[in-house]
């Protein structure tokens, strides 16, 4: 750490690894989301937060390549990815959950992942790849279950190793937590801490207010499709903007 960076070291530190510019997306007549901007460092936590009907799902679209910004521009790295479908951003190192998850329930929970693993590798490779996602995200144990017989829990885990196992840079969570049971929440954030720190930059929205407050690094507070407030968590807990836009929400 005390060593002074590298100029190459000096430029990827100043190129965040994902970034919004300015990103407003319109149905119609109806400014879902208005200007919003924000950027992701590796190992960093960004938390969208909003009372219902606050345009976030709208946002973590055009995010991700589902809904193409009215204007405003995305950037992967520096690279102007706005017009790129999703698939495009998959290979280039971008990977979304769903709120609601949705395996082939068929399939063995091994077999899931190595469908994405086959986008990354191929053979021998591919099925080392997913076992070793299942051990990350604890679901070993469980890779010859179809994917039917899991609970809500170990579903939400698989979700998650299906977009590890595309060896995403930067993750998309939707709302990974919400519906869990105290225990099976303190797994999902443990394991959100683990991806975080292993360098993966992460915009994740989620409705429980103090898992977001607790994991996010930067938290970005929308309402009526606009920025609110946005800072470290705890500036925004405190904003009156935000207390204002809750006061009558049941988050958690
Ligand atoms: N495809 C669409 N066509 C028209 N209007 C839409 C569309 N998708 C979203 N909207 C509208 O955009 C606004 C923002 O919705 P959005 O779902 O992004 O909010 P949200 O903050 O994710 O809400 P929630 O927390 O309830 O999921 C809402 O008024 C919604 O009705």
């Amino acid at each position: 750490m005390s060593a002074p960076a590298t100029q190459s070291q000096a430029a990827s530190s100043a190129t965040p690894l994902f970034e919004a510019q300015g990103v407003t997306v319109t149905f119609g007549g109806l400014t879902a989301v208005k200007d919003i901007s924000l950027k992701v460092r590796p190992g960093e936590i960004v938390g969208l937060i909003g009372p219902n009907g606050a345009g976030k799902t709208t946002l973590f679209n055009a995010l991700t390549g589902f809904v193409t910004p009215s204007s405003g521009r995305v950037l992967l790295s520096g690279r102007d990815i706005t017009k790129l479908p999703p698939q495009a951003r998959a290979r280039l190192g971008m990977a979304r959950t769903f709120q609601v998850e949705r395996p082939f329930e068929d399939l063995s929970v091994l077999e899931n992942v190595l469908v994405a693993a086959f986008l990354r590798h191929s053979g021998r490779k591919a099925e080392d790849s997913a076992y070793a996602v299942l051990e990350r995200v604890g679901l070993a144990d469980r890779a010859a279950q179809p994917a039917s017989e899991l609970n809500l829990a170990r579903r939400r885990r698989l979700e998650l190793a299906k977009v590890l196992a595309l060896e995403p840079k930067m993750l998309f969570l939707d709302e990974s937590i919400a519906g869990l049971n105290p225990p099976a929440q303190a797994e999902m954030v443990g394991l959100i801490r683990e991806l975080a720190a292993s360098g993966l930059g992460i915009v994740m929205v989620e409705h429980i207010m103090h898992v977001i407050m607790g994991l996010s690094n930067h938290v970005i507070c929308m309402a009526f499709g606009e920025l609110l407030a946005e800072g470290d968590p705890e500036t925004v807990a405190h904003h009156p903007d935000v207390i204002r836009a809750y006061l009558g929400e049941d988050d958690d």
